[in-house]
């Protein structure tokens, strides 16, 4: 019987070339490729040859009607599964399943809603803290004020309690990320990729360490949270296991959220008409507390966090492994390839967005978005049972830190500083994003209540 040809690869440097061109920019490398093949195209990443699939018809096939085509924890580049081994993403099969009902009590519903007072007592007190500062990088700003958060929240740390080892141990960790570090992994204790790992390991202990001094007492944690729904599952994992599924939400929980504030900051900045529909909106807030109902009615912030997930996206696509071959748009592609599933290309894409490279929030209030064809156009959580076990959780984050910022603070950017995308772990402006900061005065606020 006649098998379909192979997805095209694009000639040229076809070895180191795609991944140096991947590396800087995967959004170009997909959408120049998209143009020219169409959805699936075969480039080599990361050390292997690799099956792209972009748009909503590829990703509706990846994640939703032929997921069972493929798995993830083998799909990954070797360096970054050695980095996230024992994390779900890693995981396949019936432990994805079970590891997924473990850890989701712990990050929807009701324990959202409670974790909404520490988000803002924590938000609060890093931004008075960067008014004492006057300048800083918001994106290592936010970094801080998202770790604090996510370890109060996952393993009880006391508010105000010093983070800054397992800061600092997790700062040497993303950094073996980086790059192409990950693609030679060579665990030796002076390449940054050693470095990460051994940061690991030591971070792992101390999870570890804090889950069995925790098994001993109760809280409402997410911690305490997991503890339970281990003792649910009868036979659970054991405080190793846990603690690599806690760290993974630890570097989760903060990494990818702060990319998403720090762009959603630099948008606003440049146009300042949303920026002052987006303070209007916070400003109607007034005082009191921003509980997770209050926070879910800002439909305009709301919009303003959709078009940054599309616009810049923290995560630029993600792997999968073929288990059984299959075909897509007339090519064959075979079991044991690598997939990679683009989630910035699918972003770009102007026959789902037009003018994809416009920042416009509009395109995602309720009536544009019926008209839309958006289903797996917006993508930044992924999609289908694998999609993120955390959105709820980063965007409520997301959400309690911006309407703060957004009611009480300035923020402007200093000038010579480069805003270019840098892509691994998560997108983050290339200089940080560097600002002058201060606290609204009263008058301000008053002037904008009054107007
Ligand atoms: C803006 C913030 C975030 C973004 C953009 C994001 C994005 C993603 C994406 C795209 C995936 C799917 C990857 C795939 O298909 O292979 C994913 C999976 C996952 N995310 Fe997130 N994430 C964010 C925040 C979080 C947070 C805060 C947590 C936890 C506290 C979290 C926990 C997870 C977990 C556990 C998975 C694995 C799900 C599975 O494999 O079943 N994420 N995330």
């Amino acid at each position: 019987m006649h098998q379909p040809p192979l997805p095209p690869h694009a000639s040229g440097v076809p070895w180191v070339g795609d991944s140096v061109e991947f590396g800087r920019n995967p959004q170009r490398f997909v959408l120049k490729r998209q143009a020219r093949f169409g959805p699936v195209f075969m480039g080599h990443i990361l050390g292997a040859s690799t099956a792209v699939m972009v748009g909503p018809q590829a990703l509706r096939f990846v994640l939703s009607s032929h997921r069972h085509h493929f798995v993830s924890g083998p799909g990954w580049p070797r360096g970054l599964g050695m980095l996230m081994s024992g994390a779900l993403m890693m995981k396949d099969g019936d432990i994805q399943t079970r590891t997924r009902r473990l850890l989701a009590p712990a990050l929807a519903g009701s324990a959202l809603a409670s974790y909404t007072p520490v988000m803002e007592a924590t938000a609060r007190r890093h931004l008075e803290r960067w008014v004492q500062q006057g300048r800083l990088s918001l994106y290592d700003g936010l970094k801080g004020l998202t770790f604090d958060t996510a370890s109060q929240l996952l393993f009880g740390t006391p508010e105000g309690a010093d983070t800054g080892r397992l800061g600092k141990l997790f700062a040497t960790y993303t950094a073996g990320m980086q790059g192409l570090h990950p693609v030679v992994p060579l665990r030796v204790p002076f390449t940054p990729f050693g470095r990460a790992f051994a940061a690991r390991s030591e971070m792992l202990k101390e999870v570890t360490r804090i889950i069995q001094e925790r098994e001993k007492s109760t809280g409402s944690d997410a911690l305490a949270r997991l503890l339970e729904s281990r003792k649910e599952q009868g036979e659970g994992p054991s405080a190793d296991a846990l603690a690599e599924q806690a760290f993974f939400l630890l570097f989760a929980g903060h990494e990818s959220t702060s990319s998403l504030t720090t762009w959603a900051c630099l948008e606003l900045s440049r146009h300042p008409d949303l920026l002052d529909s987006a303070r209007e909106e916070a400003q109607s807030l007034g005082e009191g507390p921003l509980t997770m109902e209050r926070v879910e009615r800002l439909p305009f912030l709301e919009q303003v966090l959709l078009e940054t997930e599309r616009l810049h996206p923290p995560f630029s696509g993600s792997f999968r492994q073929v288990v059984k071959s299959f075909e897509f748009n007339g090519f064959h592609v075979p079991e044991g390839c690598r997939v990679f599933y683009s989630i910035n290309g699918t972003h770009g894409d102007p026959a789902t967005f037009p003018e994809p490279e416009r920042f416009t929030p509009g395109r995602f209030t309720p009536e544009a978005a019926r008209c839309a064809r958006h289903e797996l156009g917006l993508v930044g959580f992924g999609a289908g049972p694998r999609s993120c076990l955390g959105m709820g959780f980063a965007r409520l984050q997301a959400k309690v830190v911006l309407a703060l910022l957004l009611r009480d603070y300035e923020w402007s950017l200093q000038p010579k500083q480069s805003l270019d995308p840098v892509y691994l772990p998560s997108l983050f402006p290339k200089d940080h994003l560097r600002v002058s900061f201060r606290r609204r005065s009263a008058q301000e606020t008053r002037h904008r209540e009054t107007a």
